[in-house]
């Protein structure tokens, strides 16, 4: 694993933007096939798709052969609410740069049949080869997409229900009272986002740090699903300093030190 610690948030968004972006244009000059690329929601992303709306409107990047899966949706939250993560991807990224329409996925909370819904996104994923940079944030009790705590390492996508945690995390987008935030959500599982050939995590802000040592120095458990990424072979992740609060000194010097070379 690599941990990348850069001064604050900003300067934590351009390295991530710059990171799809070099990856995109290497891919474009190899493969014909699109580049597919997995994203996340939340607010540590919001800097990253600033700069890639930003990039994308220089000239620096394009995404007419990129083909995206987002990470989750709430469930029974209509689409079209202010909250929902198709309305938060087309306010922050979709709208504003040149992916075709057909080549972003979104989880569908409304459908008829849920199961269905998280099979058939498991099988997209298979048919375009698999994914090759899943982009994530962490919540601050570690989980990866929805993958609460004890989540299986073999997930895949499914329904999950949210704990209290997320839901109070996440009451600040619904007028700050949890029992707003929806119960349930569809989220691509621990060996979704791990089967990925590359995985980014976005890792910001103190209320972060906790998740940040069990991510980095604690041991692999379940009860810290992002510490499943201590085992895939290209994990990286990029934080602020306010995020390393619960590091050792040791490990934190380690990374700036490897960083330096
Ligand atoms: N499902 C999302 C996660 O994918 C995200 O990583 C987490 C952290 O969000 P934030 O970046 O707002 O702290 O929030 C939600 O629970």
């Amino acid at each position: 694993m690599r941990l990348l610690i850069k001064p604050d948030y900003d300067r934590m968004s351009v390295y991530a933007a710059d990171y799809v972006i070099n990856r995109i244009n290497e891919h474009n000059k190899r493969y014909d096939r699109p580049f597919v690329l997995g994203l996340p929601t939340g607010s540590s992303p919001i800097g990253m798709y600033r700069e890639l709306v930003k990039a994308v409107s220089e000239g620096r990047v394009s995404f007419r052969n990129v083909v995206t899966f987002n990470m989750d949706e709430y469930v029974g939250l209509p689409e079209e609410h202010s909250e929902s993560y198709h309305s938060f991807m087309h306010r922050h990224l979709f709208d504003h740069i040149d992916c075709p329409k057909e080549n972003i996925h979104i989880l569908n909370g409304n459908a008829d049949d849920l199961m269905k819904e998280c099979a058939d996104y498991e099988k997209a994923i298979e048919s375009y080869g698999g994914i090759d940079l899943f982009v994530g944030g962490i919540g601050p009790d570690g989980h990866i997409a929805f993958n609460e705590p004890y989540s299986s390492f073999s997930s895949r996508t499914r329904i999950k229900t949210l704990t209290k945690d997320t839901r109070i995390a996440n009451s600040r987008f619904f007028g700050g009272n949890p029992d707003d935030v929806p119960q349930c959500a569809l989220t691509v599982g621990v060996a979704t986002v791990m089967d990925a050939r590359e995985v980014l995590i976005l890792c910001n802000g103190h209320n972060k740090a906790r998740a940040l040592y069990a991510a980095v120095e604690g041991p692999i458990c379940q009860a810290w699903t992002i510490s499943a990424l201590q085992n895939h072979p290209r994990g990286v992740i990029v934080c602020d300093e306010n995020a390393t609060d619960e590091l050792k000194v040791s490990t934190y010097r380690y990374f700036k030190d490897i960083e330096n070379l």
